[in-house]
């Protein structure tokens, strides 16, 4: 993997946060239109992730057919948002706000629809803003071939990144919704 994903030698090991969940408990959706795990969306992966130990987590998402990209295999595209959305679902242990800067990703065997994707993911270190981070994904469950790799670096933002950005009309509805608040205090408190 490349320079930018590799940790520099001063980069300090990922902390925990003390009110992350437990291991085993699932994390949910950190928004309902999230295409990656939201339940709003019929063509999304509804990817579910679940704590880990330390800050690592396990994640599963089931290929339909509708992410298909060659007769009967998942898109090469679907798998990389797969990885990309249990990589950001590790920010939830860290308590950070953060966004993908760079996603690198080998795609080593295919994968066809109907198969359950395992995906395991750990934080490896953190620089500053800047977390590092690793994610498999194996064909049917925990003990199955490889068929993606990935290898991350996360940036922190504030919740403001998101406010500045975001489609005016999404923002607002989510700034009405009081769980959607309630999820993005609990990230703010982190000091
Ligand atoms: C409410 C809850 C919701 C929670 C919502 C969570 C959603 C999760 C969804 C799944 C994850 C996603 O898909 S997130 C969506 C996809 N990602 C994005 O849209 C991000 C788009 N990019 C950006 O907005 C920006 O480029 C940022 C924020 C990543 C960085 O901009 P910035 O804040 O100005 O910071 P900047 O100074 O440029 O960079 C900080 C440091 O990181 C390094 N850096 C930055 N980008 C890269 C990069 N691609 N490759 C290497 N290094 C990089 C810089 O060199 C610098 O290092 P040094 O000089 O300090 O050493």
């Amino acid at each position: 993997m490349s320079t930018a994903t590799t940790p520099p030698a001063d980069a300090a090991a990922p902390v925990r946060h003390p009110d992350a969940p437990a291991p085993g408990e699932l994390l949910g959706a950190h928004y309902e239109y999230c295409f990656g795990c939201g339940g709003g969306q019929p063509h999304g992966l509804h990817l579910e992730a679940r704590a880990g130990e330390g800050v690592s987590l396990t994640a599963e998402f089931t290929v339909t057919a509708a992410h298909q990209g060659a007769p009967g295999l998942a898109h090469g595209g679907v798998l990389a948002t797969a990885l990309d959305e249990t990589l950001g679902s590790l920010n939830w242990l860290l308590r950070v706000i953060a966004v993908t800067g760079r996603l690198e990703t080998d795609f080593v065997r295919p994968v066809p629809v109907d198969t359950v994707l395992f995906l395991e993911a750990e934080v490896t270190a953190v620089a500053g803003r800047k977390i590092y981070s690793r994610a498999t994904g194996r064909i049917g469950g925990p003990e199955g071939p490889v068929a993606v790799r990935a290898e991350a670096l996360f940036i922190e933002v504030k919740v403001d990144h998101f406010i500045d950005n975001g489609r005016p009309e999404e923002i607002q509805a989510a700034m009405a919704d009081p769980d959607q608040v309630r999820r993005a205090r609990a990230f703010e408190v982190n000091p």
